[in-house]
């Protein structure tokens, strides 16, 4: 084996294992594209304003930092009252993503609300979470993201009340083992995010 991917096998094998017990771990779940990345580069910018004045995080974001496709994983701490560890996983992860389901105790699984086309996709792999033995006791949230909210963001095919009955999420929410919530978000614009954060710092306060 050749000695860089060695070391680079090992710094893996330390980052899975460091950020397992202790912190509260969260997986960041869903198709390529659909703007993993981007949203937690925004959490991280409006957590300082969110924690220190009334929990809206509101404000101008300006443009998006440019994101590349993630190819493997990216491990983000964010503090609200308690360390919380987003791994998000890329989207072409996707065949692996169950090697990292241990330890999780929430789930983000993340929907491009712009992209009908990715609908019947996304909708098995959500499928696929919510039925994962692992994956039992996590809370989840659903994020429609990239959701039409002014002129700037893109216009949304179909309204999100469409979409939901397409995949049948009053019928998954009924039957999975799971406490499932939804947000409409816009990581490009900023709208639903301090949801996100309330979300996350809910969920965790209790576990992790
Ligand atoms: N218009 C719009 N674009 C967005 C939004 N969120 C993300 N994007 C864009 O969508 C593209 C993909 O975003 P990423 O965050 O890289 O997507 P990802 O889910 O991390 O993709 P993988 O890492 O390949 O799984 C980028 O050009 C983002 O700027 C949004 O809310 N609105
Ligand atoms: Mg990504």
């Amino acid at each position: 084996m050749r000695a860089e991917l060695r070391v680079g096998l090992a710094c893996l094998t330390e980052l899975r294992m460091s950020s397992g017990a202790g912190s509260g771990m969260c997986l960041l779940l869903g198709a390529t594209g659909v703007g993993k990345t981007l949203l937690v580069k925004r959490l991280q910018t409006i957590l300082p304003r969110w924690a220190l004045s009334s929990r809206d995080g509101k404000g101008d974001l300006g443009d998006p930092p440019l994101t590349r496709p993630t190819v493997g994983t990216n491990l983000t701490d964010i503090v609200a009252q308690k360390k919380i560890t987003i791994r998000e996983l890329g989207g072409c992860m996707g065949p692996i993503w169950s090697s990292y389901y241990g330890n999780c105790h929430s789930l983000l699984f993340m929907v491009d609300a712009s992209n009908p086309t990715q609908l019947s996709a996304s909708c098995v792999q959500l499928l696929g979470l919510l039925s994962a033995e692992e994956l039992a006791e996590a809370s989840v949230l659903i994020l429609f993201n990239k959701m039409y909210v002014s002129e700037s963001d893109l216009p949304c095919y179909m309204t999100i009340e469409e979409m939901k009955s397409l995949i049948r999420l009053p019928d998954l929410i009924a039957c999975a083992k799971q406490n499932i919530t939804t947000v409409e978000i816009s990581a490009r614009k900023g709208t639903g995010l301090s949801d996100v954060l309330r979300w996350l710092q809910d969920t965790h306060r209790t576990n992790g």
